[in-house]
């Protein structure tokens, strides 16, 4: 016996695919592209299941209100726009769709590299603007480099893998993965001390969680070489913002390529300054904004849903952040 879900809200512009789906199996869908605070607390109350992707904040509030919401589907990887604990406490349970954007993810995390190591932004910027810079852009090889992968899960070792191809040394850190797999995609496990006074690039894969918070900090940054390049197609909150301000200011940073921010929209004065910084590319939060990464997470959340309702229609299998099906 399935869950009873007759209504899902989908919400922040997840692919018309996971409707059509959900429809299918005459569950009927609600769609609001963008939706405030206010609207979704005010329609929430209609709906067994709620769709999001990053941009909607699930509150206790909004669980609270959702008195009939018995899960969330999250179509993509990471569940810090979602309370899972308060979710969790009141039986409500949390899906998501781990893998299915990890190498849209991968791949932006790749070209922003090589756009760092090239000046790729700012040239092409001068060029648009009239001016024709040569020597300014004269950039720097990726081979031969060291690229310091924090975080080796789906997205983390898949851009080993491509980086590698580069002629990058690829180390990392990840205390759920061992030396032995590490080495099977071509990199070396390392403790973070040893990683600092190594890397050229530093690349960040790691879920935004309690003990990942301020992960680069001043003291890290003080540890680095001079002038080392950050990648952070992770989450915003991965990096200290006023310690990494600093830390470019002064040169030790000599680059950085940011993807994602805490706040997004950013508003923060000092994001707005880091964001406008010469050595700085910034992105709105695009490392899943793919059509064929969009097609998948809209498709593993849909199959999961009507599989909690028709259980084994799909062969997609149920990724629980927290539990859902009872035990
Ligand atoms: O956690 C994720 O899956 C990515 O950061 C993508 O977020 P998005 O679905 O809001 O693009």
């Amino acid at each position: 016996m399935g869950l009873d879900i007759k209504s899902v809200l989908i919400v922040d512009g997840v692919g018309a695919n996971c409707a059509e789906i959900l429809n299918s199996h005459n569950i009927k869908v609600t769609t609001k592209a963008k939706i405030t605070k206010e609207e979704l607390l005010k329609e929430i109350p209609n709906h067994e299941a709620l769709v999001v992707r990053s941009a909607t904040q699930v509150t206790r509030e909004v669980l609270d209100a959702g008195s009939k919401l018995k899960v969330v589907g999250r179509a993509g990887a990471g569940v810090d726009n979602i309370d899972v604990a308060v979710a969790g406490q009141k039986g409500i349970g949390v899906i998501n769709a781990p893998g299915a954007n990890a190498m849209s993810a991968c791949e932006l995390t790749c070209g922003l590299t090589l756009a760092l190591a090239r000046h790729i932004v700012p040239a092409a910027s001068a060029l648009r603007a009239g001016r024709w810079e040569r020597t300014q852009h004269t950039g720097t090889e990726l081979n031969g480099k060291t690229l310091a992968i924090l975080g080796l899960g789906r997205v983390g070792r898949e851009v080993a893998i491509r980086m590698n191809a580069f002629g990058m040394k690829t180390i990392g850190f990840d205390p759920f993965v061992t030396a032995e797999q590490c080495a099977q995609f071509n990199t070396t496990k390392m403790e973070l001390d040893e990683i600092w006074p190594l890397a050229d690039y530093i690349t960040l894969h790691t879920p935004l969680i309690d003990s990942t918070r301020n992960f680069i900090n001043g003291s890290v940054l003080s540890r680095c070489k001079k002038g080392v390049k950050i990648i952070n197609v992770g989450r915003g909150g991965l990096i200290n913002e006023r310690d990494f301000y600093e830390a470019l200011k002064s040169g030790q940073v000599s680059g950085a390529a940011l993807d994602v921010f805490e706040q997004e929209p950013p508003t923060d004065p000092l994001t707005l300054e880091i964001i406008q910084h010469p050595a700085v590319i910034a992105s709105p939060h695009l490392g899943a904004s793919t059509k064929e990464a969009q097609i998948r997470v809209g498709l593993e959340i849909a199959e999961q849903l009507v599989n909690l309702v028709k259980p084994g229609t799909y062969t997609t299998p149920l990724a629980e952040v927290t539990r859902v099906l009872p035990k």
